[in-house]
């Protein structure tokens, strides 16, 4: 509310005095009082415009062109009174009566915005007022949009949850403190400088894009205070096309980092995120190891980041202008992995590929190859793998020349290869060959502080590739994801982040955002007649290994000790879509 006690508007006020007042202050109305102060009218812009239409003389009183059914409100007006008022009147003001009524002041619409920022006392003793604050507050503290509002002296006097949430902040973190302390990133210090409104470019914070409005609290012509909005959900949601842009470059750079990835290092240490001792341990002796020249076993569970570690390997070596090529061993047909390692001479072969083919042992000469699953290697290729290991050199298929090479072997396995060696399914001269220097990866579970490190970082990282505004993980669902054992480590971790942050859809990871399997539920039964405690037992057995293979039935079937051709018909009986 403004106060009138440094003016008095009366009948006898001359047009000239009154467009200076209207002028000065910036209202819409003058309040016009007797001389008790008692209210006779108000004098607004278009009884103004009336007298200049007439051309008055600048020195005629205002008299005849008041409004003499002026709505006033006393002081103690409850709140909605205030509102409706304001609220619906065209002009937006309205006159404040004391409780002797007499003028007391005029409450216009942006002092709805500005009760927020007047912390004075005197102010905060009138009812109205306060349930104006209350009001407001609750409205802002619902916003959509992270909202902040700063004094004159730039100390943050409002901060909403949305915003609280979205820069990781208390409210008592920030309540009170000069906004470029607490958050510089804003820049809401140039609006003091400028006093001009403004919009910022795209800024970034946690993989979230957003944006700044910056708005400046004028009143009576200075400067009272500022106004940052951060937009940030809107810009993804809003925006389906921006979004679908974003998927469709991400997926690009994907597709062509995937095309990269058989010859290039990408990752290093940095990319390697661990707070545990004994992970930091082994990054350490890894990196001592990747100076050398020695081979190297990767040893560790699935999507425990061997493959990550081999490329960070590479990258500190004195290898790492030289290529890093990956040969999944599993992965291709066993005819054809001799000719993918050794490569074939020109006409080795009838058909389309006569011209030749280079082999990855010399697309790695001078840098690294990385041989993923080695444990799922033929014996007669361990055999000759061994040879180029001792020798150095190879022959290529169909070809009669040897050739030399420089290549560094980083190995890695799941498997049990002394089992293996014992059992004879892995050549012994080739184990010591390759376990020169081993490296054993240890299991999340195993890294307990480590999972709620990474669910951190995953948010970061998978809110910049899919384009999502995940600001964090509600209390209950954090907890189902730190007490979860990750059979399938951080790559399961990461896949549910990725499932659970593309249905989230209230800016945080809900319960109802995670796979049921996660939640220890047991998956519901198809509604069969009779079906047997047997076969129940059955059903659960497989869907709990699919669950922890990550649908991977060929590894599914290993756990649960069944060929991959009964696995399929298991699925067929129970009607599993999988
Ligand atoms: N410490 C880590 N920090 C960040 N990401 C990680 C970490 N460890 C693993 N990852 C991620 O988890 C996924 C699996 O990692 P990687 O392929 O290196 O595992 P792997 O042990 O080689 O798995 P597999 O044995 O199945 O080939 C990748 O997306 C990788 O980026």
């Amino acid at each position: 509310m403004v106060t009138l006690m440094d003016f008095k508007v009366t009948e006898e006020t001359t047009l000239k005095q009154a467009i200076g007042m209207l002028k000065e202050k910036k209202w819409n109305l003058l309040p016009v009082t007797d001389e008790e102060g008692c209210l006779k009218g108000v004098f607004t812009r278009s009884g103004l415009y009336g007298m200049l239409l007439e051309e008055k003389p600048l020195h005629t009183p205002i008299k005849d062109y008041i409004k003499k059914d002026a709505k006033a409100v006393s002081i103690d007006t409850p709140y909605e009174k205030i509102e409706q008022l304001v609220g619906k009147s065209d002009v937006g003001t309205g006159v404040v009566l004391n409780k002797e009524g007499k003028v007391a002041g005029l409450f216009t619409k942006t002092d709805m915005v500005m009760a927020l920022l007047r912390t004075a006392d005197a102010l905060k003793e009138l009812e109205t007022v306060k349930k104006l604050q209350a009001t407001l507050e609750t409205a802002l503290e619902h916003a959509y949009d992270g909202i902040l509002m700063a004094d004159q002296h730039q100390l943050i006097q409002m901060a909403n949850p949305s915003l609280l949430d979205f820069f990781g902040l208390k409210k008592e973190d920030v309540l009170h403190r000069k906004v470029d302390e607490v958050l510089p990133q804003i820049k809401l210090s140039k609006v003091y400088q400028t006093e001009l409104a403004e919009i910022s470019d795209f800024k970034e914070s946690n993989g979230i894009k957003y944006l700044v409005h910056r708005i400046p609290i004028m009143e009576d012509g200075q400067l009272v205070g500022a106004l940052g909005k951060i937009t940030f959900r809107q810009l993804n949601e809003v925006n389906e096309l921006f979004r679908k842009w974003q998927k469709a470059e991400s997926k690009a750079k994907f597709y062509h980092q995937q095309l990269e990835k058989t010859e290039s290092a990408r990752y290093t240490w940095e990319h390697i995120f661990t707070i545990d001792p004994q992970m930091e341990k082994l990054k350490k002796s890894a990196a001592k190891a990747a100076r050398g020249r020695s081979t190297i076993l990767i040893r560790g569970e699935s999507g425990t980041g061997k493959e990550l570690f081999a490329h960070a390997i590479h990258n500190s070596s004195a290898r790492r202008n030289g290529k890093f090529v990956v040969v999944n061993c599993a992965a291709i047909p066993e005819d054809l992995l001799e000719s993918e390692f050794f490569g074939y001479e020109e006409g080795s072969f009838t058909g389309a590929r006569q011209r030749g083919k280079i082999g990855k042992f010399d697309l790695a000469n001078g840098g690294t190859l990385f041989l993923d699953e080695i444990g799922d290697m033929s014996l007669t290729l361990q055999a000759k793998l061994l040879r180029v290991l001792q020798e150095r050199e190879f022959y290529r298929v169909g070809g009669t020349s040897k050739i030399k090479v420089d290549v560094r072997i980083i190995a890695a396995t799941n498997q049990n290869l002394e089992e293996m060696v014992r059992q004879g399914q892995f050549r012994e001269d080739l184990y010591y060959r390759l376990n020169v220097i081993s490296l054993n990866i240890p299991p999340l579970r195993e890294r307990v502080p480590d999972t709620g490190f990474l669910l951190g970082v995953l948010i970061k990282e998978l809110n910049m590739l899919l384009g999502t505004s995940i600001t964090g993980i509600e209390h209950e669902a954090h907890e189902a994801l730190l007490g979860y054992s990750w059979p399938g480590n951080v790559r399961e971790l990461r896949n549910v982040m990725e499932r659970a942050m593309t249905f989230a859809e209230h800016g945080k990871i809900l319960l109802e955002d995670l796979p049921d399997y996660l939640l220890g539920e047991i998956p519901s039964f198809p509604a069969k007649g009779s079906i047997s405690t047997v076969e129940e037992a059955e059903h659960v057995a497989i869907l709990r290994a699919l669950s922890q293979t990550q649908g991977n039935k060929a590894k599914a079937a290993r756990i649960l000790g069944i060929s991959r051709s009964g696995l399929y018909e298991k699925l067929k009986k129970y009607e599993l879509n999988v």
